[in-house]
């Protein structure tokens, strides 16, 4: 599939990070979705803003592209306080944290991206600073080399992660807040392409919208993604406005999958049913089949097809369901191969 499509924005260009930064909401208002979530971050905000105190450090956790980066500034703007961004694998060493901590203004937001990729040691020095506001600093080396420890301005801790069973949990106890974000229903979807041709200047009828919220796998940034490839087409050949035709041209045109499954989706469900005959299979099976990490299988692509519908989890391991056949083409039963 075209790897712009791709839910992690890893591989993006330039310009289109800085689409999706033009795109990215700064208030809770403007945030489509996640209800649940968003009413308790609401209060949180509110108290601490009423108190004069820094939030509590905050976990948001759950696939890529759903709005945790997203949420992070919101945080900050909704505080009006500074935020520092930095991720775990970039943060090497504990002085540059230090470096980091020690510039925080008074409930400045700290945002670690990847944070289950923080190296332990890294990560064991964060912890003081959390839980006290200390850290220690070592000071001069050689004979004369000692600790000395410092007070850090209250600050709050915001980490995201798509890989939460990989955070440690002495890490995890010290979030006062977590969150899981879920996937988009293609109403809120539709939603959140209707608010970005708007910001892009695009004129698109409703059923465009909903037809591109419909393919972009619960996921607004697959629907902004979706949505500037289908702008495309109709600058190019169509009048520029978004319409029905012109949206189901240039998704087909896309190669995009009816239900917006990306090819990692189609494979896991292929391989349960033409190695499997649709299950159950255990996860460790399934994610070597794959050639995927069963991790990465059970945080970013199961929850999508189970809350799809396509997969079921039993006791026995992972089992395709009716729809899944049917989605792929497929005929259920011993005909599958032909031989049995
Ligand atoms: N609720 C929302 N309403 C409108 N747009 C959203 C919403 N959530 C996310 N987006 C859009 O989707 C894009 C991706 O969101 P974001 O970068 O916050 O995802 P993420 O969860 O941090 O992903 P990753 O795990 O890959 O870092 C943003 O640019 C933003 O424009
Ligand atoms: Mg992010």
């Amino acid at each position: 599939m075209n790897e712009n499509l791709n839910p992690s924005n890893d591989n993006y260009s330039p310009e289109e990070l800085d689409l999706e930064k033009k795109l990215r909401p700064l208030t809770f208002n403007d945030f489509t979705g996640q209800d649940q979530v968003l009413e308790n971050l609401l209060i949180f905000v509110q108290a601490a803003n009423l108190r004069g105190e820094a939030l509590d450090h905050t976990l948001f956790h759950g696939p890529p592209g759903l709005g945790k980066t997203t949420l992070a500034h919101i945080l900050a703007n909704e505080l009006d306080v500074n935020i520092k961004v930095t991720s775990g694998p970039v943060l090497d060493k504990p002085g540059d944290l230090a470096g980091l901590l020690t510039n925080l203004d008074d409930r400045d937001v700290l945002f670690i991206d990847e944070i289950h990729r923080l190296s332990p040691i890294v990560e064991e020095y964060l912890y003081s600073a959390m839980e006290d506001y200390k850290i220690d600093i070592m000071i001069e080396s050689g004979p004369n080399a000692r600790t000395v420890q410092i007070n850090l301005n209250p600050f709050t801790l915001v980490g995201a992660t798509t890989r939460s069973g990989l955070l440690t949990a002495p890490m995890r106890a010290r979030f006062g807040i977590s969150s899981r974000l879920q996937y988009y229903k293609t109403d809120l979807l539709t939603s959140i392409v209707q608010r970005s041709s708007s910001i892009l200047n695009v004129p698109i009828s409703m059923e465009a919208a909903i037809e591109i919220a419909g393919r972009s796998r619960g996921t607004p940034r697959i629907a902004n993604a979706l949505l500037r490839r289908v702008r495309d087409f109709a600058q190019i050949k169509g009048n520029g406005k978004i319409d029905i035709e012109i949206a189901k041209f240039a998704l087909e045109a896309l190669n995009v999958d009816a239900h917006g499954l990306d090819e990692m989706d189609n494979k896991i469900l292929t391989t349960i049913i033409d190695k499997f005959k649709g299950g159950p299979v255990g996860i460790t099976t399934l994610a070597t089949a794959v050639s995927e990490s069963a991790e990465t299988i059970e945080e970013v692509y199961e929850p999508f097809l189970i809350q799809q519908g396509f997969i079921m989890r039993t006791p026995r391991g992972r089992e395709v369901t009716e729809q899944a056949y049917k989605h792929l083409g497929k005929i259920k039963g011993p005909i599958q191969g032909g031989l049995f």
